[in-house]
């Protein structure tokens, strides 16, 4: 269970975990012995968010205790942990974890951080996905068309019509940084409008889907989905009437749960659970990653033909239903 330090400090950590010390201190009526640390590297907003008092109680009374990890000390001196839970951006801390599961195999880094880049950048995010072998499930997955325009938007509205691009466009920045820049997201309804957008960017068809996307979380193995509200369709008089680009609100996160909305039944149903059992399966190969969520829509007026439009990693783990249980199960079967 504990890493490979030899130094004083491990010989303190294997007496508190043998004696049934917690990380907190002296051991409570109720709670197992310590059986897995969890250090953990996050933003103080994601920190409010995810480590909320009921799942530090829930883990703790499994023997799961959550260590915050000091940025301002090498990591290898700190611990020993068994899981490394991490979201913070920038090179520098991208070589730290390398480093650091290079010299702690035994450590699990949730995620690693190459898997972890791929999915910020809009273009990558989705390569392999329309390849997926999901031919037994009741259900068809696909992403919709897109180009990369790393510069010079205006010439690029040549490229999008020969490679058959059909507008109106959502035009997404193509690296997620953790700004809000980075989820500003315009509508391009014509080919001169493409000249107003700054790249780099990709440029990815609008995909009618009744106003309502999938939220599917996954936590490893398991796997939760919520209704959000999303943009309404664009019909095809509006698409010859509008030009020019708009921005749109920053819906995905923001958006308020489509859950207990009275909704057309053909736009709210729930992607089949099988179907999904599948996708996050797959994707979790595809992806190396354990914890991601995915923006799935079904395309308008069809049973079960799905795009996905979005993947985040560590995403906002407090907006899923019974976060805290489903997180401590997952680190219990680690232990
Ligand atoms: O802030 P939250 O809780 O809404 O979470 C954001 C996510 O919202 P969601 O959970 O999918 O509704 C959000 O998802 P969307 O891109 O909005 O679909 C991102 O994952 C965002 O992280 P980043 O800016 O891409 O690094 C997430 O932001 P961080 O909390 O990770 O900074
Ligand atoms: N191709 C698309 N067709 C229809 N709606 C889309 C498409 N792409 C994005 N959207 C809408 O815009 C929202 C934000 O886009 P998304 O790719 O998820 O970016 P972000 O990372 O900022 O959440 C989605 O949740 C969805 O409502
Ligand atoms: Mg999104
Ligand atoms: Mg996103």
């Amino acid at each position: 269970m504990f890493g490979t330090l030899a130094s004083g400090e491990l010989e303190t950590a294997r007496l508190r975990r043998d004696l049934g010390f917690s990380c907190g201190g002296i051991r409570m009526e109720g709670e197992q012995t310590q059986k897995l640390v969890v250090g953990y590297a996050l933003t103080p907003k994601k920190k409010k968010s995810f480590l909320q008092p009921k799942l530090e109680v829930l883990a703790r009374r499994k023997g799961i205790c959550f260590v915050p990890i000091d940025l301002n000390r090498p990591l290898s001196e700190q611990g020993p942990f068994d899981v490394v839970l991490h979201k913070l951006l920038g090179k520098e801390w991208q070589d730290v974890i390398e480093d650091y599961q290079q010299k702690h195999p035994e450590v699990t880094v949730l995620d690693p951080p190459g898997a972890i880049q791929r999915i910020h950048n809009r273009q990558s995010m989705l390569e392999g996905l329309a390849d997926l072998n999901l031919s037994d499930c009741s259900g068809n997955i696909f992403v919709p068309k897109q180009m990369v325009v790393l510069k010079d938007s205006a010439s690029s509205a040549d490229r999008a019509v020969e490679a058959g691009l059909k507008f109106p466009l959502v035009a997404k920045p193509l690296w997620i940084d953790g700004t809000a820049k980075s989820h500003q997201l315009f509508l391009a309804y014509d080919k001169r409008s493409l000249a107003e957008l700054d790249p780099p960017l990709v440029l990815q068809e609008f995909v009618n889907h009744g106003g309502v996307m999938f939220k599917v979380f996954v936590v490893g193995d398991t796997i939760k989905v919520v209704r959000r509200f999303s943009l309404p369709n664009i019909s095809n008089c509006e698409k010859a009437k509008v030009d020019g680009v708009f921005q749109f609100p920053r819906v995905s996160s923001a958006a308020a749960s489509a859950d207990n909305a009275d909704l057309d039944p053909s736009v709210a149903e729930l992607p089949p659970k099988p179907f999904l059992e599948a996708l996050a399966k797959e994707l979790r190969i595809l992806l190396g990653l354990r914890l991601f969520n995915i923006d799935m829509i079904r395309e308008h007026g069809s049973k079960n033909v799905f795009y996905v439009i979005d993947i985040n990693y560590f995403p906002g783990y407090a907006k899923m239903p019974d976060y805290e249980q489903v997180f401590v199960d997952f680190f219990h079967d680690m232990a």
